[in-house]
Order: structure tokens, then sequence, then C-alpha cells
């Protein structure tokens, strides 16, 4: 089989293990990728990226300051919106989030959260007078926004926010103010410097009264000059663990008004005497939150999957120490123990990224059923994106720091990419609701349906439908070669079923004993357990079935990797399986040996798994992950860009270190 990743020069390592393959990369990357068009129009943008010089970087954005690096992030956005022609725009979750992944890299920029938010909330929550108007204007650029809704005190609890917009009847307006300091906006993407316009989410007064959280769109500064318009001020909040070229920033309202069509009127309405029209559905206006924790799932995956590349390629080029002494240093990816670190990471990313499909799928089956009015799926989707966001965002960052682990030194180096592939994904723990809460609001569509099962009703979503099973009472397991794919699942629905009850009972109990808000607070450890285990189903559910969709000659290797997935989630959590004699210890010893053999199958093809994700070196920007294995003479020629050695001898040489070395050899 033609094989693309090898070519002449590379290291000698890799292009073993790339001969190695027993499957076809191009076929695997095409059912990785959605199919064999979007593959060839993943390669069209990538050419196109390369063959434009000004979306490249003049350095590796590590030796760049901040100022630099906000600089360089603004001219590459432009140039590349500039080129919006060369992608399908409607594709934004493969087009879209593939060209600027590979142009703007994990840094972040002036736009994302135009992109991200601004025009998603245009597009979700105005009507159609104001989508006219002003989705136009964002789409052209002449605008740029961002999405204000997180302030100084309260970004969880939406009811609590603090700035308002009183509704004055005499001018048609909105007065925005920050009544205190804690209501200041605090952290929306590109608010600090970049943006001129914000959806700002205020607390809504009309005719006295509170009507809780809603979205008005703002102008921040003036068009010619840039500078804050009267009544707002604006700043940068500061360096933060990661997407240090995006400057997240804070805005305070001293009594701006707004006319009241700034108002985003799709869902609810004032109408110029002041009075208010309410939703169909309250939480209509969260929607943007609920597209954004979509797509934040492929993202994700996209960030694991890059990880487990980088530790992985690197791994069969590394050679440290010798399994059989006198035999020569082995590739460390011979090793058991550096095998049972990376390989579940990569089998994450793949249950992440059919996750992210399944999920893609639903949001546009919402959409298109809210056009006709219709909210039936909102639950659903609300509790399926929360809980996805939660479990996927937690899994990544340990995953990622697990691959950072296996690459010793050099994964602390920031030649690695790892510092940034984590600093940027972990943001995903905490932006579009905290992983906690996120669950906690999984749990409640749990809790739902288990009190529909103790009523006898057998009206549950497909996605619960097991909590309404009867199920085995003991496993069925009895050979790792004759666990079928429905057995596994079968113990994982055992092990959610029995934490969904043992929830509900206690929070049965504890509501006959508190009122219903403190008790819930005493069993929301419990909870948030019962939402993982959901999560941790569904994702295994997904991917066996996706797995059973592939081509007939990748299903072998595949089937692997899934069964790696279900595996190492049942023998880390084997304590689960035990309850109630469920499985016995004979039978978690089995299942452990299957993590074992799992290892041992995939390791052949460990590389050319990582290469069908088909992540070019420009994606990766990781000089331990090059597709050529050639890390060494690279490493040393990205350290040779450091600006510390622009010179040999530091002026601190002179004033600090030279008279300290010179002083206390004239002592001796
Ligand atoms: C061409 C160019 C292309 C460019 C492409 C560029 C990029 C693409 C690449 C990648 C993108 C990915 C990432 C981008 C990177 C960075 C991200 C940056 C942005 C981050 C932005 C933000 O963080 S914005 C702020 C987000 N904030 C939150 O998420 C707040 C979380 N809090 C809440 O959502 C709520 O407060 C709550 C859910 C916790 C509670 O709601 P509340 O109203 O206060 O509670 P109630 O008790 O009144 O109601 C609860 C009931 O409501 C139901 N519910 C809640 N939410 C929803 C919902 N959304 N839909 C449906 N139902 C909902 C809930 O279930 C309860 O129902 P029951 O009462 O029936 O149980
Ligand atoms: C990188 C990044 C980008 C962001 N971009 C934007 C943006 O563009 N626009 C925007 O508006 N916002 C943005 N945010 C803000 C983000 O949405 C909030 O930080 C997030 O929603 C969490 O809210 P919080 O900061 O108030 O955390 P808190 O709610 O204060 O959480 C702190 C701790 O309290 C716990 N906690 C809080 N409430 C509960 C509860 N009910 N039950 C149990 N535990 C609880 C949490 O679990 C957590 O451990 C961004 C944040 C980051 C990190």
């Amino acid at each position: 089989m033609s094989n693309r990743w090898i070519q002449p020069g590379d290291n000698v390592d890799i292009t073993n293990e790339r001969k190695k393959c027993t499957f076809d990369i191009e076929k695997m990357s095409a059912f990785i990728h959605g199919g064999e068009d979007k593959l060839q129009r993943r390669r069209e943008i990538l050419e196109y990226v390369k063959s434009n010089k000004s979306l490249g970087d003049p350095q590796p954005i590590e030796f760049m300051t901040r100022n630099e690096r906000v600089e360089n992030a603004s001219r590459k956005i432009v140039e590349m919106t500039n080129n919006t022609d060369q992608i399908d725009g409607s594709d934004f979750f493969g087009e879209g989030m593939y060209y600027q992944a590979l142009t703007m890299g994990r840094d972040l920029h002036a736009m994302s959260l135009h992109y991200v938010m601004f025009i998603p909330t245009l597009q979700g929550q105005t009507d159609d007078e104001q989508l006219d108007h002003w989705l136009s204007l964002a789409i052209a650029r002449a605008i740029v926004g961002t999405y204000a809704q997180t302030e100084l005190g309260h970004g969880t609890n939406l009811s609590k926010l603090e700035t308002t917009a009183h509704y004055d009847p005499k001018t048609e307006e909105f007065v925005l103010n920050s009544p205190t300091i804690t209501a200041a906006k605090w952290w929306p993407g590109a608010l600090g410097k970049s943006s001129n316009y914000a959806v700002v989410v205020a607390q809504l007064y009309t005719q006295g009264e509170c009507k809780g959280p809603h979205p008005f769109i703002v102008q921040l500064r003036e068009m010619d000059t840039h500078k804050p318009l009267k009544g707002i001020t604006l700043g940068d909040i500061g360096p933060k663990l990661g997407i240090n070229g995006s400057d997240n920033g804070f805005l305070l309202f001293d009594h701006v008004r707004i006319p009241r069509r700034h108002m985003l009127m799709r869902y609810s309405k004032v109408l110029p005497d002041g009075t208010y029209i309410k939703p169909q559905h309250s939480k209509l206006g969260y929607g943007t939150m609920v597209f954004v924790r979509s797509i934040m799932i492929k993202d994700q995956a996209s960030q694991l999957g890059a990880a487990s590349t980088i530790a992985i390629r690197y791994a069969s080029v590394r050679r440290q120490g010798e399994i059989i002494p006198n035999s020569g240093e082995v590739q460390i990816l011979d090793y058991q123990t550096q095998q049972y670190r990376l390989f579940p990471q990569l089998a994450r990313a793949f249950a992440f990224l059919f996750a992210a499909y399944e999920i893609r799928d639903l949001y546009m089956k919402v959409t298109e059923q809210l056009t006709h009015g219709n909210t039936e799926l909102l639950p659903e989707i609300h509790a399926l994106s929360s809980g996805l966001k939660s479990v996927v965002s937690w899994d990544t960052a340990q995953g990622i720091e697990q691959c950072r682990l296996a690459c010793g030194g050099h994964g602390y180096s920031q030649a690695s990419a790892f510092p940034e592939i984590y600093g940027y994904a972990v943001g995903g723990c905490t932006y579009e609701g905290e992983n906690i809460v996120m669950l906690q609001q999984v749990a409640r569509f749990l809790m739902k349906a288990a009190e529909e099962v103790k009523k006898g009703s057998a009206n549950l979503a497909e996605i619960c439908a097991y909590i309404g099973r009867k199920g085995e009472q003991h496993s069925r397991f009895t050979s790792v070669d004759s666990y079928r794919d429905e057995d596994i699942v079968s113990d994982l629905e055992y092990v959610a079923r029995q934490q969904v009850f043992r929830a509900y009972e206690k929070l049965r109990k504890a509501q006959q004993q508190a009122n219903s808000e403190t008790a819930w607070n005493s069993c929301s450890v419990e909870l948030c357990k019962t939402s993982r285990w959901h999560v941790r189903l569904y994702l295994v559910k997904n991917f066996l079935a996706k797995v059973s969709t592939a081509p007939s000659d990748l299903r072998a290797v595949l089937h692997d990797v899934a069964r790696l997935y279900a595996f190492d989630i049942i023998t880390s959590s084997s304590g689960n399986f035990y309850e109630n004699g469920y499985m016995r210890e004979d039978q978690m010893n089995e299942i452990r040996e299957g993590v074992y053999k799992c290892l041992h199958r995939i390791r052949p093809n460990a590389v050319s798994l990582v290469d069908s994700w088909d992540y070019d070196d420009r994606e990766l920007k990781s000089v331990l992950g090059r597709r050529d294995g050639n890390v060494y003479p690279a490493l040393l020629e990205w350290a040779k860009q450091s600006p510390l050695n622009k010179t040999e001898v530091l002026p601190t040489f002179d004033k600090y270190l030279g008279p300290m070395m010179r002083e206390a050899k004239s002592k001796l």
C-alpha cells in the first residue's frame, strides 16, 4: 500500500513504523473526516494556507511578546478573512474550523468571538428585520463583535448578573448600567481592544419589573477613531494561562443609552410602551451557549488528537533504555507503560470526534425544529451538549497532560506545543459553563427520567432509555474474545443505571429532610458522578456503533481502539462493576488482560493511526510531533531562534553576574 506519510530523508524509526501499517491510511483519514470529498477539501485548504505567505508567522509565537502576538494574530485574521472564498463558509464545523486552526493556531485572535458567538447570536436571537440590518454588517466585517455575558462577580449564575438594561418608554431606549464593580463584564474574548460592538447580556427592567437576563447589541467604540464611546470603560484583562493572542476584556457602563430595537427580539420582545412579550421557552435566549458547547466537542477532540499524534510520533523516534540488556536501546513506544499512557488518549480522541458528529447533527435538527416553533428537543440537546462538554474537556485536559509527561523533558519545552495545547484546551473546562455546574444540568435531566421510571412511565428519550430497562443482574462476560459490543454496552448501562438510582434515592431522602436546593447540594457529588457515567455510556455506545459503519477493512483496527476505550473505562472503575456481585474479580482481571491485548494489537499501527488524523506540521506546530521524525536537529534550530540567543553575551552579565563573579574571585 502506498503511504503518503513516508518521504525521503525521514527518520528511519518513524519510517519503519509506517511500513508496518496494516490498513489503508487514506481510507481511514476519509472515514475520520467524514468522507473522501471532505478529506480532499482539507488538502486544498492546506495547500492554499501554505501558499499564502501572509498567513504565516514571521517567527515561532513562543518567542514573541504579548503585544507582538496580538498584532501578529490581528494581521493574520484580517488576511485570513480577506480570503474566505477559499472555504465553504456554510461549513463552519468542517472547513471554517480547519481553516482557522491552520491559520491562527491556538493563541486565538481579535475575531474569535466574532465568529464563534457574535455572529451565531445574531443568527439565533434577532428577528428578521434585525437580522437584515446586523448580519450583513458583521459578515462583511464592517463591525467586529464579541459576546459579553460573564461579569467580575458572576459567570455561572446568570440569574444574578448585575448589569442592568432599564427601558425608558419616553425615549424608547434602554439605559445600560454597571451599578457595582462586580457588574463589570470580565472575560469576553477580544473585548478589551479589538471589538467595536458586543452582544451584552443584561437584566432587563421594564414597567418596574425585572424580566431576567436578555441580549442587547451595543456599540462600544467610535467607528473611525476606535475610541470607547461616552459612558463606556474598556480594557484588556491581562495575560492568561493560554490564548494570549486574544484580548479578553473588561467593560463598564455608565448609563449608556441604546435604541429599543437594540434588544435582540426573536424570542422575547419589549414593545414601545414597555410591554414585555415573553419567549415560548424561557431558555431560548441561551441558544448561543448551546451552539458553542456543541462545536467545542470537535475542537477538544482535535486538541487531544494533536497531543496524541505528537506524543506517539515522538515515542517512535525516541530511544531510551533497553528491554533486553545489551541488545540496544529501544523506541520508548515499546514500553508497555508508554502504550498504556498514550493509546487510551488516542482512543478518547476518536470517541470524542465521533460524538462531535452526532451532536452536530442533533444541533442542526434542533435548529430546524426551532424555525417551526418546536422546542421539544431543547432539554435533550442542553443535557447532551452540557454533559459532553464537561466530560470531554476534562478528559482532554488530563489526556494532553499525560501526553506531555510521556515525552519526558522535551515535553516541558514550548517546542513540544504541549503548553500551548494544554493552555488552550483546558479553558474549555471553564468557559461555556463551568464543568461541575454543567454536569448538574445533566443530572436534572437524569433525575427527571428516573422519576418517570419510578412512576411507571415508559416514555423516555432514546438517550436515557437504559434507565427504564431492567437489564441483567450479572455481567454476561465470559472471555475477552467473546465479549460482544452489546455485552460491553449492557455492562456500562448497569453501572450507569445503578448510579442514577443511587443518586435518585439519596436525593429523595434528602428532600424529605431539607428544602429541595439544600437537598440537591448535599447530593451533588453523587449527581455529578451520575452525569459522568451517563456521558461515558453515550460515548462508548456511539464509538462502537460508528465502528460498525466503517469500511470493512478498517473495522478490525478501529475495533481495537474502541475496545481499549471501553475496557479502560471499565477497569479504571472496577469497584462500580463489583456492586451487588454484578461482575466477579476474575472477569475484571480478564478485561484487564483485554486492555493489554489491545495495546499490543494497536502498537504496530500506532503511528499510522495518528497519521490518519491528517494533521499537517502547520497545524500541529510541534517540533516533537514533526511528520518526518527528525526531531533533534529541529529542536536545535528552534532553540537558536530564542531572542536570548541574539547576542553571545547578555547585558545582564555586565550588570549582575559578571561583577558578582569578579568580586567573589577577588576575595578568594
Ligand atoms: C470563517 C471563520 C471561522 C472561524 C472559526 C473560529 C473558531 C472555531 C473553533 C473553535 C471554537 C471553540 C472554542 C472557542 C474558544 C474559546 C471560547 C471562548 C468563548 C467563551 C465564551 C463564554 O464562556 S460565554 C459565557 C458562557 N456562560 C455560561 O455558559 C454560563 C453557564 N450558566 C448557565 O448556562 C445557566 O446559568 C445555568 C444553566 C447554570 C442555569 O440557568 P438559570 O437560568 O440560571 O437556571 P434556572 O434554574 O432558572 O433554569 C434551569 C432550567 O433551565 C434549563 N436550561 C438551562 N439552560 C438551558 C438551555 N441552554 N437550553 C434548554 N434548557 C436549559 C435547565 O435544564 C433547567 O430545566 P429544569 O428546571 O426543567 O430542570
Ligand atoms: C478562556 C476563557 C474565555 C472566556 N470567554 C468568555 C466570553 O467570550 N464571554 C463571556 O461572557 N465569558 C467568557 N468566559 C467566562 C466563562 O464563561 C466563565 O468563567 C464560566 O462560565 C464560569 O463562570 P465563573 O468564572 O463565574 O466561575 P464560578 O461559577 O465562580 O466557578 C468557581 C467555582 O465554583 C463552583 N460553582 C459555581 N456555582 C456552583 C454551583 N451552582 N454548584 C456547584 N459548584 C458551583 C464551580 O464548580 C467552580 O469550581 C471565558 C472564560 C475563559 C476561562
